[in-house]
């Protein structure tokens, strides 16, 4: 596979490494500080998938920039949801292909799976368990809270009808999920979903040990979206 790295930091590097040795071919890096191309200088004919892993605020505009050039591209950058919509009328009016997700690591969506499974399930306990999440990861991360956590709360709020929002912060009202950020050391990315009553505690916890798991799931995306138009994530990739 042809691949089009953009961005080159920790998942960037991650990424290459992985790619190179399961024999794909890196033709090109976009980034700040580690080369001066851009993203106009690809052409379809180069690149099977390009894979961006920057920052919030210039995901969407790489996104933009892959969606005009007819790069399919897989994005992980996090923290860019308000603009996912104008990326989806952007797909569609280039009838090109976006694979988003918050988490590519396949331990995170089956994590994902149990906590819906959970929700519902705990559902019917509402009034004796109350519902928190907590995600604690490296000092470096910019955004509060992580994609994972906010993908986590919607599975909450979908199936647990006693959440009806979140806070970033501890609970105001009975109604609220708290969502708790703690930026600690190098720390990969640790998602908890706690239950709590008065008499027990259910907890669902995932821990990344590195971020191979991120780089195995963006390549795996990567290899799966040519050829295929419109806005995919990873439970088209996995069939959860
Ligand atoms: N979906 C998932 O599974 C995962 C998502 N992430 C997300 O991916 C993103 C990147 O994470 P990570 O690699 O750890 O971050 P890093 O800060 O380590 O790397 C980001 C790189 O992108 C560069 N960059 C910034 N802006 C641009 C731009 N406009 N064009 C090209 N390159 C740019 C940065 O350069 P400079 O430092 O010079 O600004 C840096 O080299 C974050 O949003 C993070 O939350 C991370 C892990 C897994
Ligand atoms: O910034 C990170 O490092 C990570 N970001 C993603 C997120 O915001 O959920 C995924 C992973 O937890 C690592």
């Amino acid at each position: 596979m042809k691949i089009l790295l953009i961005g080159y930091g920790k998942m960037g590097q991650t990424i290459a490494a992985l790619a190179s040795a399961a024999g794909h071919e890196i033709v090109g890096i976009v980034d700040h500080q580690a080369s001066d191309s851009k993203i106009a200088d690809f052409t379809p004919d180069q690149v099977d998938a390009a894979i961006e892993f920057t920052h919030p605020e210039s995901a969407f505009e790489n996104v933009a920039a892959c969606l005009r050039q007819g790069l399919p591209v897989v994005c992980g950058s996090t923290g860019w949801l308000h603009r996912f919509e104008e990326a989806q009328q952007l797909v569609a009016d280039t009838n090109g292909a976006l694979f988003y997700a918050s988490n590519y690591s396949v331990g995170v969506n089956l994590f994902f799976h149990f906590n819906e499974y959970i929700a519902a399930k705990m559902n019917q306990f509402a009034a004796s368990y109350d519902v928190q999440l907590t995600e604690v990861h490296h000092t470096q991360k910019v955004d509060q809270p992580s994609g994972t956590a906010l993908t986590a709360a919607q599975g909450i709020l979908a199936h647990f009808p006693s959440k009806t929002t979140w806070r970033n912060a501890p609970a105001q009202a009975p109604e609220e999920l708290a969502v708790l950020s703690e930026r600690r050391g190098d720390v990969v990315g640790i998602h908890e979903v706690r239950y709590a009553s008065t008499a027990d505690t259910i907890t669902l916890r995932h821990e990344a040990h590195s971020r191979e798991g991120f780089a195995q799931g963006a390549l795996l995306a990567a290899g799966w979206l040519p050829g295929r138009h419109g806005v995919f994530g990873m439970n088209d990739l996995l069939g959860l």
